[in-house]
């Protein structure tokens, strides 16, 4: 017996170590299977984060010109994928939707959003679902921004005297960016909030933060990257600098909270016509609609900061573009001048431009579009995070990837544009081609789960204004001066110089 145990042994030792060759090889075959996406050479310690630069959509639309529309970088430690063609930006965001629907935690909207309640970064799953159905049945519904009509048209009208009044006889420069901008606030904060807000104290000090904040998600915060560095924020008074815009962002929503409380108690009729009263039903559990889920006081500031962030600066960056191209192309600003006098009749020509007058004006929707394509606000809309391992156009790529969508070099790409550069509202003429989330070669707004909920707010404000301004004006650029067309760095991608233009009120009836 005991011989037979010991001729055993050697063959139980062979098998064993046999197997754990075999294991080894497998790994090492399986490992080699893998295919990463190509990557460009990077850093000790940072990766690829100093190939960045201060505008990454042009650096990174560099880059996958010579490694592809699929690429993998590394910000610090952190694997980040970049996408640059229609096709890959189609297979993360309808393919693989689901996989691509998280956002990452990045310490600065953890900081400034409630630890990430609002819908653009709350991590994917049951309570974003919920509150996304909130943004989307109750408060940018299509009947919602129908709603919202008289709002916009005030407003626009106060654009357009505003023009008129800062032109004067003399047909003085005209600062179209700042006045967007202030078109862009006002219009969402009546939208929001049923007032003006640069016309109170509580409201200037919320625009002075609401800008402070967007400063800082625009900076790229080195212990998001590199953990180990994270104490830099720490020393360099980048954390501190969030505590103080989340405490005063959270005590300026708590006014603003108490005033429409009061304004209520005022009016005592119950009135809803604002986003804040929807908001306040929602969280006094007194809201009707079938769907209505509970809110509590952090999720409701963080749904008005949703609608802020998410439409002021790119409404009014996108007016500030599509002015810029029409001013640089005095035929595509004549073609659409005639488009939209030819419909505004004579008589009617001091009163507001309907909604159903702009949906008749193609040329317009072809313009918006086209300004969107070769300038979208958001290059590279808002980061996802793969949330398990996927391949992507036989690529693969690992959970936790972060994953960065290149708009703005999609929108350039000659595989789907004809002649990319140029401004030519034409092609949109006889296509079907929408940024509507269908059509992957024009994404301004993204796409899928994660789609912009603004699209229809933002589309129609962006379209009466121009309509007006076009209708009511004859534009010219300042004489002897080309437009510069640099661009700033930051989340949202403003004209880095204010865009200045000359205007003359334009008369029909004389014509
Ligand atoms: C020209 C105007 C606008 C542009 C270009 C724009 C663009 C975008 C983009 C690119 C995204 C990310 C989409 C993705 O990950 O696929 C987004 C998300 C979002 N936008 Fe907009 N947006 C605009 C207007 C608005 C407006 C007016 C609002 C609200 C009033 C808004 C609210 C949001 C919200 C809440 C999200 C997050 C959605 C989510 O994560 O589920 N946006 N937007």
């Amino acid at each position: 017996m005991e011989e037979f145990e010991l001729n055993l042994l050697p063959l139980f030792l062979t098998a064993f170590l046999s197997l754990i060759l075999l294991c080894s090889i497998t790994r090492i075959f399986l490992k080699q299977e893998r295919v990463p996406p190509p990557s460009p050479s990077k850093l000790p310690i940072i990766g690829n984060l100093h190939q960045l630069g201060s505008l990454p959509h042009r650096n990174l639309h560099s880059l996958a010109q010579k490694h592809g529309p699929l690429m993998l970088l590394h910000f610090g430690s952190v694997p980040v994928l970049i996408a640059s063609s229609a096709d890959s930006a189609r297979e993360i965001m309808k393919t693989h939707d689901l996989i691509f629907a998280n956002r990452p935690a990045f310490k600065a909207f953890e900081k400034l959003i409630y630890g990430c309640r609002d819908v653009t970064t709350a991590p994917y799953g049951e309570y974003w679902r919920q509150i996304k159905s909130i943004l989307v049945l109750q408060l940018l519904s299509s009947k919602r921004v129908q709603s919202f009509r008289s709002i916009r048209e005030e407003e626009t009208a106060l654009l357009v005297k505003k023009i008129r009044e800062s032109s004067g006889e003399e047909a003085r420069p005209v600062n179209l960016s700042s006045m967007f901008a202030a078109f862009a606030n006002d219009g969402i904060g009546r939208s929001a909030f049923g007032r003006r807000y640069s016309e109170s104290p509580n409201g200037k000090k919320f625009l002075r933060v609401m800008m402070d904040m967007m400063e800082l998600f625009g900076r790229i915060d080195i212990g998001d990257f590199i953990p180990w560095l994270s104490w830099i924020s720490r020393v360099n008074g980048f954390d501190k600098r969030l505590d103080t815009a989340a405490r005063e962002m959270d005590q300026v929503l708590e006014t603003m909270i108490q005033e429409r409380l009061e304004a209520q108690k005022e009016k005592n009729n119950g009135e809803i016509f604002n986003i804040m009263d929807i908001l306040l039903e929602i969280y006094h559990g007194s809201n009707t609609a079938d769907d209505a889920a509970s809110i509590d006081r952090d999720t409701l500031k963080s749904l008005v900061l949703d609608v802020f962030i998410g439409g002021t600066d790119t409404i009014s960056t996108a007016l500030e573009w599509t002015m810029t191209e029409l001013l640089r192309h005095p035929t595509v600003m004549w073609k659409l001048q005639g488009e939209v006098r030819g419909i505004i009749k004579q008589e009617e020509e001091d009163n507001d431009i309907t909604d159903d007058e702009v949906e008749r004006m193609h040329y317009l929707k072809g313009v918006v579009k086209e300004a969107l394509r070769l300038h979208p606000p958001l290059p590279l809309l808002v980061p996802r995070v793969a949330s398990r391992d996927v391949q992507i156009r036989g690529f693969d790529v690992s959970a936790g990837t972060v994953v960065m969508i290149n708009a703005w070099a999609i929108g350039r790409d000659p595989v789907s544009w004809d002649q990319p550069e140029n401004f030519m509202p034409e092609r949109f003429l006889n296509s079907s081609t929408d940024f509507r989330g269908l059509d992957f070669e024009l994404i301004p707004f993204g796409a899928g789960r994660r789609g912009c909920p603004g699209i229809t707010f933002a589309v129609v404000a962006i379209e009466i204004v121009l309509a007006n301004l076009v209708h009511k004006f004859d534009w010219k650029l300042v004489q002897g001066k080309d437009l510069d067309m640099s661009e700033s760095p930051g989340l949202t991608v403003h004209r880095a110089v204010p865009l200045l233009a000359l205007a003359s009120s334009f008369n029909q009836s004389i014509q």
